[in-house]
C-alpha cells in the first residue's frame, strides 16, 4: 500500500479520494458520475460512503432522520465508532486501497470536524477521536452556497437534523478552517463551484485527479 507519514503523525493514504460539502452540496451525484467515469476507463474502485451502511452507520442515519437531538460529542463518538469499521474493518478502506482499488468516499473525517465541533470542547474530542484515522490523498469539496443547498433539500419528504440554515451556516465556516488545516498538513484539495451544470462538476473533478492519481 502506498501511504506517506506526515511529520504530524498522520498518514496520508494514496488512491483515498472524499468527496465533501454540506448537506444538498451534491457530493453524492458527483461520485456517482465520477465513479461511473473511472469504471468504464477499467480502475478497480470501491464506492462508499459515511455515515456507513454497517450497523453503526445504519443507526446513525436513524437518529438523524428522526431529527434525534443528541450532544454534539455523544454524535462524535457514534461517527468515530462507524468510521473505525469503514477503516480498518474487513473489507474496509486500508484493505481495498492496499490491494489497489480507488476508494472514493462520501464523507470522511472532515464532515465530523466540520459538523461536529460546535465549541472548544467537542473540538477537541472530535480531533481526539480522529487522529488515528488516516488522512484521504485528496478531497473534492462541493462549494454550494446555504440557500441553494436549502432549496435542493426542500424537495426531500424529510428533513435530516443538520439541515438548517444557521447549523449549516457555521458548518461552512469550520469546514474553511478544517480544509486549511489538512492542505497544511499536505493533502489536496479542489474547491468546485457546485452551481454550474453536474456533468461539468464531473470533467473539473476528473481533470483534477487525473493530475494526481496515476489513472
Ligand atoms: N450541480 C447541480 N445542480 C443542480 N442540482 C443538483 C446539482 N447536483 C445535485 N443536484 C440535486 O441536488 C439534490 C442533492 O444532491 P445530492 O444528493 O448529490 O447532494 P448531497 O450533497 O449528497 O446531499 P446530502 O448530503 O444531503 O445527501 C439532488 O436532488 C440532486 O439532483
Ligand atoms: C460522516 C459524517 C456525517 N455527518 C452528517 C452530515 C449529514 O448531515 C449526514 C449524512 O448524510 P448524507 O446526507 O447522506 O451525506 O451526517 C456528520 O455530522 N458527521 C460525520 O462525521
Amino acid at each position: 500500500m502506498s501511504s506517506r507519514k506526515k511529520s504530524s503523525g498522520r498518514t496520508i493514504l494514496s488512491r483515498f479520494v472524499v468527496f465533501e460539502g454540506i448537506d444538498g452540496a451534491g457530493t453524492t451525484t458527483q461520485l456517482r458520475k465520477v465513479a461511473s467515469s473511472l469504471k468504464g476507463r477499467g480502475h478497480p474502485l470501491w464506492e462508499t460512503r459515511e455515515p456507513t451502511d454497517g450497523p453503526v452507520g445504519v443507526f446513525i442515519r436513524e437518529c438523524l432522520a428522526s431529527g434525534l437531538s443528541l450532544p454534539a460529542s455523544v454524535y462524535a463518538y457514534l461517527f468515530a465508532a462507524d468510521r473505525d469499521l469503514h477503516v480498518f474493518g474487513e473489507d474496509g478502506v486500508m484493505v481495498r486501497v492496499g490491494r489497489g482499488e480507488i476508494v472514493l468516499c462520501d464523507r470522511y473525517l472532515h464532515s465530523s470536524l466540520a459538523y461536529q465541533s460546535d465549541s472548544d470542547h467537542t473540538r477537541e474530542l472530535v480531533e481526539d477521536l480522529n487522529h488515528r484515522f488516516p488522512l484521504p490523498e485528496v478531497v473534492i469539496y462541493l462549494d454550494t452556497p446555504v440557500e441553494e443547498c436549502l432549496r435542493r433539500l426542500s424537495s426531500r419528504p424529510q428533513k435530516d437534523l443538520f439541515e438548517q440554515r444557521e447549523v449549516l451556516m457555521n458548518v461552512v465556516s469550520r469546514y474553511r478552517e478544517v480544509l486549511r488545516a489538512y492542505e497544511a498538513e499536505g493533502g489536496k484539495v479542489l474547491y468546485v463551484d457546485g452551481t454550474q451544470p453536474p456533468d461539468l462538476i464531473s470533467r473539473e473533478i476528473l481533470k483534477f485527479l487525473e493530475g494526481i492519481l496515476d489513472i
